[in-house]
């Protein structure tokens, strides 16, 4: 803690998880803070998953001097995961004895930690031992989280086996959600990686003091209240709605997007499922047909690896020559990555084919862009239902899970007509709009629930 004229100034650093979903929540909160007079030292776990992440905070750091970075320097394990984001967050965990030299090492020293909560039970004794005040960031939607804190209480239960009949997760007598929108090994009856560790990481999450979830009140007023109002957990920590977190002025990348700026207002279709999925090939192609015959403009990025230092193959080697042809006579084809805040707040672009990450979700409210909701894994059906029951767009349920079947160009096509031209959609979605911009703005629900925290903060 340090003082400015006599005003004592919290300091709080931020430990964000491996992936681009993960990190740029908690690069938006840091900027947040900073202009709101916090210290900030922002904890950078070393090596990244992704060459993205590493741009993503030279970027970030060179815009804001203000924040001190410390790298994390991660203990060198071997990579034997099925999937390299979770074998990084077990990697960051497993490193967890390193922090305190680090946390101890800051000056002036800490008022408040900030964890991912895909670390907190790395996290979270380390801090209980020096007394730290520690939240965490639910990088989630707040009904994705209903499921996270009731997690150990189900797995522990014949809550998991009842479902052959109810079909309906249910916490005492509170129904949360259906069977059909929980990703599936969570479901399972043996031990697996994700249940594994909804349950260690749930635990300790509820011994946190607080959450920051990056929502807001009247988009998921339901879920809130069900936690809050202790429903979920008999005493939870306190929630608070904080998002949606704006993009900050250097994440526009500020290229000049000629292509997009010759297109009607409204017109375009910004296909993409975030940093992490990539469909299979023939799914790829379809999606390819799909956009050609639906008619539509769009910005399609194209991933065809999960990780991006493997994303090496030649756009055409995927697509195939023909189809890559056609493609290019009605919209932009962009390999791997493209800024997506700079795409969405274009003038332009009116719809989005998304897999619901959570981030990309709040994105679309921030900028009234209707959703077509593709969901491929994890929290993406759960996300997809808020977007649905909403109005910030519609969700093709029989699509399924990613690689569950193989959905064809021509019923790509018509979802899409339906989409962008579902006028009553376009008009709610900008109403969401304004409710997200509100939400943020001076005395809007999340403003006022940082404003709160800050000022206790201040006092620690
Ligand atoms: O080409 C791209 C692709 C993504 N992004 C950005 O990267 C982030 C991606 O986050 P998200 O939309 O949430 O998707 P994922 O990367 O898939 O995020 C992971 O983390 C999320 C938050 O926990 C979860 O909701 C998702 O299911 C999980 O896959 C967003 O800020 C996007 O703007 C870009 O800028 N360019």
């Amino acid at each position: 803690m340090s003082s400015s004229g006599g005003r004592k100034l919290a300091h709080v650093a931020l430990l964000p998880s491996a992936g681009m979903g993960h990190l740029t929540p908690f690069l938006r909160l840091a900027a947040l803070f900073v202009a709101r007079n916090v210290q900030v030292t922002f904890i950078t776990p070393h090596p990244t998953v992704s060459l993205t992440e590493s741009q993503a905070l030279s970027t970030f750091f060179a815009s804001f001097p203000q924040i001190k970075q410390k790298q994390f320097h991660l203990l060198q394990a071997e990579k034997n995961s099925f999937d390299p984001f979770f074998s990084h967050i077990e990697l960051i965990k497993s490193s967890g004895h390193l922090l305190p030299p680090l946390l101890s090492a800051l000056t002036p020293s800490l008022s408040v930690f900030i964890t991912d909560m895909t670390l907190a039970s790395a996290v979270i004794p380390i801090t209980q031992a020096i007394s730290l005040p520690t939240y965490v960031l639910f990088t989630s939607s707040a009904k994705m989280m209903t499921l996270f804190l009731s997690y150990p209480a189900l797995a522990g239960s014949r809550a998991l086996d009842d479902l052959e009949e109810t079909g309906v997760i249910k916490i005492r007598n509170l129904e949360l959600m259906p069977k059909s929108l929980v990703p599936p090994p969570l479901l399972q009856k043996s031990d697996n990686f994700l249940k594994k560790s909804f349950v260690e990481e749930s635990g300790k999450v509820i011994e946190s003091s607080g959450i920051l979830v990056n929502t807001f009140v009247s988009f998921e007023f339901e879920s809130l209240g069900k936690i809050n109002d202790g429903e979920v957990l008999e005493r939870p920590p306190s929630v608070v709605a904080i998002g949606p977190l704006p993009p900050y002025d250097s994440e526009k990348s500020r290229l000049q997007l000629a292509w997009l700026d010759d297109q009607p207002a409204g017109s375009v279709l910004y296909v993409s499922f975030g940093s992490r999925t990539a469909l299979a090939r023939d799914q790829i192609r379809e999606l390819g047909v799909g956009l050609i015959t639906s008619g539509s403009r769009f910005v399609w990025v194209v991933k065809n690896s999960i990780v991006d230092k493997e994303d090496g193959q030649e756009l055409e080697e995927v697509i195939g020559h023909e189809l890559m042809e056609r493609v290019k006579e009605k919209g932009l084809i962009v390999k791997s990555w493209v800024q997506q805040e700079d795409i969405l707040s274009h003038p332009a672009v009116g719809g989005f084919l998304s897999h619901c990450g959570w981030n990309s979700v709040m994105e679309a409210a921030w900028n009234g862009v209707r959703i077509l909701a593709w969901p491929q894994n994890g929290d993406q059906k759960v996300n997809a239902d808020v977007v649905e029951r909403i109005g910030l767009g519609t969700w093709v349920r029989s699509w399924g899970w990613s690689g569950e079947k193989l959905v064809s160009g021509a019923e790509i096509a018509e979802r899409i007509r339906e989409c962008m031209g579902n006028e009553s959609l376009r008009i709610q979605t900008l109403g969401i709009k304004e409710d997200a911009r509100k939400a943020v703005g001076f005395g809007g629900s999340s403003d006022k629930g940082l404003t709160e925290l800050i000022s206790m903060w201040n006092q620690f």
